[in-house]
């Protein structure tokens, strides 16, 4: 069973993660990626679900074209736990929104 975020934890996970915003209706975090065509978004969602499967923790997401947006939230935990922070720290990452 994995933990959810302690409400310091919580604080630092959003400082840390710039863009990232916590959904109003369930425990959950959201950031919306924008590339230049689809191949751009497609390559991003490609090294993403690659990591994603690797760590057996996946994104919610949707795409259209050139925008992607990211859903997180750790279903066995009933909400934010490290596996998000983690993922999402990978996410940035792989848009090259990492500094
Ligand atoms: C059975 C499997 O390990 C689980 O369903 C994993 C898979 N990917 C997952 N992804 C996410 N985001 N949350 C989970 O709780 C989760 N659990």
């Amino acid at each position: 069973m994995v933990a959810k975020l302690t409400p310091e934890e919580r604080t630092v996970f959003l400082k840390d993660h710039p863009g990232w915003a916590p959904l109003e209706d369930r425990d959950a975090v959201k950031k919306s990626f924008v590339f230049d065509d689809f191949n751009g978004a497609w390559g991003f969602m490609s090294r993403v679900a690659l990591a994603a499967e690797k760590a057996d923790h996946h994104p919610e997401w949707f795409n259209v074209y050139n925008r992607v947006e990211i859903t997180l939230t750790t279903h066995d935990a009933g909400g934010l736990s490290q596996r998000d922070a983690a993922l999402a720290a990978f996410i940035d990452a792989a848009a090259g929104d990492d500094d």
